[in-house]
């Protein structure tokens, strides 16, 4: 006897070997999949019909600051040092725990809605995430974000934060919390710090979450501090691995994608955060082509600004296609391998294809939608016309979160009260708080 089987749906695998299922079964015991296939012959605890749906790894949004979710909306179309230094950064000091608590809670609500099983973090009073992460039930890989501004006193005390942080929360929540090391990026922290880090992270063995090169600004100023770029910087003070997982790397040239290739860094892809920010554009298809593992994500809410990852999926397809100006620079198959397979592998976790021996962690998506018919490419409709509202049930761990539209792991209304509730703490003038246009204490 099994826990569940999901029948009757049409099963994404993303899995090489085992294709495309058109009326496939998935069986799932004590959090991982038992059983992919045509028929299961045993009986199941639990059976979830997915007729007229697809059935797909969970996505993997490979880097997000969800605690910003708090901040949608807060200072949008401004300059991106000005908007962090003067506006993100200055409201982030009015936040403590208890507001991320609320703001990662709404993020891990919107990311369960639209389809995302597992993400990377790196913010702010990050173990309130991870209170959050372990209360609703997703999967993460957070870190602590680190930044020192050369400053040495601060270099050892944001030290400290991020070493408390892998101690207490690596393997946490049944294993469904991993922890990492998340200086913020080469120009925000000193050399010797970075070179710290590194040497931490070995010794602790757990991996590194960066921004690397998103803004021309950035490469200007390392020029000037170092005589090199980013990439060449922590290439020579032995920074990069396997373990690293690089944000943006938008300002590359030639040579440093040799680099990422080579030792085998991880990128992360923002396409929608990098428009909205006008950062630029990241050479995806060329990273791709030589090798590189390319993954997808949304960013923080603050610059994107939400957390759909279906959303991301089609602007990283369009985004490539007018950049090259040749449409078949990256296709949707390669689209949904990058949210999905190679998310799991950036994070190093067992998911990201519906596998046996993997982690249960899988979504279902409605197909019988006015917007996704007719369906003749289910690929297609995947990338270009569905909407993370189409998802209709998440697995994750092989618990369901979400059932048939359904929130199982958390209470929706009070989530958003709460969070509207800590974003009072910003002090913003513009606020439309609770008891303005988004009005909850007539409810229920
Ligand atoms: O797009 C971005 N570029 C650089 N920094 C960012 C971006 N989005 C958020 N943060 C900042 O990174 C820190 C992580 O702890 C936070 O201060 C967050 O505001
Ligand atoms: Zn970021």
């Amino acid at each position: 006897m099994v826990d569940i089987l999901i029948k009757n749906g049409h099963v994404l695998t993303m899995d090489p070997d085992s294709g495309d299922l058109k009326k496939g079964e998935v069986a799932i015991e004590n959090g991982r999949i038992v059983y992919v296939g045509l028929s299961y012959n045993g009986k199941a605890d639990k059976i979830i019909d997915a007729s007229g749906s697809v059935v797909m790894p969970g996505l993997v949004n490979t880097h997000n600051h969800a605690g910003m979710t708090l901040l949608r909306g807060y200072a949008d179309d401004l300059p991106l040092a000005e908007w962090l230094e003067d506006y993100i950064w200055p409201v982030e000091e009015k936040l403590g725990p208890e507001e991320i608590y609320a703001g990662v809670r709404l993020a891990c609500l919107e990311m369960i809605k639209s389809g995302t099983t597992t993400f990377a973090d790196m913010y702010i009073h990050e173990q309130a995430a991870a209170r959050a992460v372990e209360d609703c039930g997703m999967r993460a890989a957070l870190s602590y974000g680190m930044i020192d501004f050369g400053d040495p006193q601060r270099a050892a005390s944001s030290l400290l934060k991020g070493r408390n942080f892998v101690k207490d929360f690596n393997g946490a929540a049944n294993g469904r919390i991993s922890a990492m090391y998340g200086p913020h990026a080469p120009h925000t922290c000193s050399q010797q710090f970075l070179r710290d880090v590194r040497k931490q992270a070995r010794k602790d063995g757990v991996k590194v979450h960066i921004h690397v090169l998103e803004t021309e600004a950035e490469l200007n100023q390392m020029k000037e501090k170092y005589g090199k770029c980013s990439v060449n910087m922590l290439h020579d003070i032995g920074f990069f691995d396997s373990d690293v997982l690089a944000a943006h790397c938008i300002w590359l040239s030639e040579g440093d994608m040799d680099i990422l290739a080579e030792m085998g860094v991880h990128v992360s892809h923002d396409p929608v955060s990098n428009m909205k920010m006008a950062a630029g554009i990241a050479p995806v298809p060329k990273l791709l082509e030589k090798g590189v593992n390319v993954s997808l994500s949304t960013d923080g809410c603050a610059s994107n600004n939400n957390l759909d990852m279906f959303g991301v999926m089609k602007m990283a397809a369009l985004l490539h296609k007018v950049d090259s100006m040749d449409l078949t620079v990256i296709d949707a198959r390669k689209v949904l391998e990058m949210a999905t397979v190679n998310g799991a592998k950036a994070l190093g976790i067992e998911a990201g294809m519906i596998k046996e021996g993997y982690y249960a962690d899988l979504i279902v998506v409605d197909m019988k939608r006015p917007h996704l018919t007719p369906l003749y490419d289910i690929d297609s409709h995947l990338v270009y016309s569905a909407l993370g509202s189409d998802v209709t049930t998440v697995l994750v761990d092989g618990k369901v979160l979400m059932e048939n539209g359904q929130v199982l792991c958390m209470n929706e209304y009070e989530i958003m009260v709460e969070a509207s509730k800590a974003a009072k703490k910003t002090d913003s003038q513009h606020l439309i708080d609770v008891l303005g246009l988004q009005d909850y204490s007539d409810d229920q």
